[in-house]
């Protein structure tokens, strides 16, 4: 369903700080993929992301997108079919719009309906049913605005809007790196629950291993700008994080310099 070829992206092209940040990328996902991405610091996972949502456009090679060729849309456009959560809790709801508002605006671009739908009484209703899916009370506070919840809650929230618009493809970043430890789980619960619920499509980056090996069906490694590993299934289902790391050494050639994915093993 998502089918990149030959993608490459250098920032900074025929100056004397060219960087390579993706080097001839290919990568197959089909429906219902959950793939968990890791991989050392700077070794282009961000910018894989940012390449398929159309935060900036791409030297070459071709992205497509359930048979349509998304390459150089804009990011506008391409977030009618892709959501995204990134690791900022403020970055994806409008503080000063109510917990409905931000909400009715999430379905709405999944329907092409106007903003007025949500506040139906029966539009309330479905929201009330999805709000109360992520167990935080949001539910009863949807004239609340959204400025007023704690990072958790907005996270929460932002998850659901990315989720019930009823994406082809969800991309995480890091969305989790920046909660406190039992929050963070909470969000990685709800995550398992939303993507297998509706079956998404999901890329999730993070630079917790163990996340990464637990979550999921798949599993990229990705090291100065190329996929070095892409374990499925039953490989997965064994792999440890000590295993994980020598394999990176094996191709990398040295030690795993992410200190974050390091530090929260
Ligand atoms: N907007 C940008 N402008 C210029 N250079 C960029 C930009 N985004 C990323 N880069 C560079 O591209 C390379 C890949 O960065 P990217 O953020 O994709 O890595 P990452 O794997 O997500 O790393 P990390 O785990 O440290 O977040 C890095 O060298 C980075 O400095």
């Amino acid at each position: 369903m998502l089918k990149l070829k030959d993608l490459e992206k250098i920032f900074y092209k025929n100056t004397p700080n060219e960087n390579i940040a993706l080097n001839k990328v290919n990568l197959n996902v089909k429906k219902g993929d959950f793939i968990t991405i890791v991989g050392s610091n700077g070794a282009g996972k961000s910018t894989l992301l940012n390449s398929i949502a159309g935060v900036f456009p791409v030297e070459s090679g071709t992205i497509i997108l359930d048979k349509e060729d998304i390459t150089g849309k804009s990011e506008y456009r391409c977030a009618q079919k892709i959501g995204r959560v990134f690791q900022n809790p403020l970055a994806g709801t409008s503080p000063e719009m109510t917990i409905e508002e931000n909400l009715s605006l999430a379905i709405s671009k999944s329907n092409n309906l106007s903003l007025k739908w949500g506040l139906s009484k029966h539009k309330r209703k479905v929201m009330k049913k999805h709000l109360a899916k992520i167990d935080l009370g949001l539910e009863e506070r949807l004239t609340t605005k959204v400025k007023l919840l704690s990072g958790g809650q907005r996270q929460a929230l932002t998850l659901l809007m990315a989720t019930v618009a009823n994406p082809r493809l969800l991309l995480l970043d890091e969305h989790t790196a920046a909660l406190d430890p039992a929050t963070a789980i909470k969000i990685k619960n709800l995550t398992a629950e939303l993507v297998n619920e509706n079956n998404i499509t999901t890329l999730m980056i993070t630079h917790n291993m163990e996340d990464a090996i637990k979550m999921g069906n798949r599993l990229i490694m990705m090291d100065a700008g190329q996929i070095i590993y892409d374990i499925k299934a039953e490989e997965k289902e064994n792999l440890s994080i000590e295993k994980l790391l020598k394999m990176f050494e094996i191709k990398h050639g040295g030690k795993f310099n992410n200190d974050r994915m390091l530090l929260s093993v």
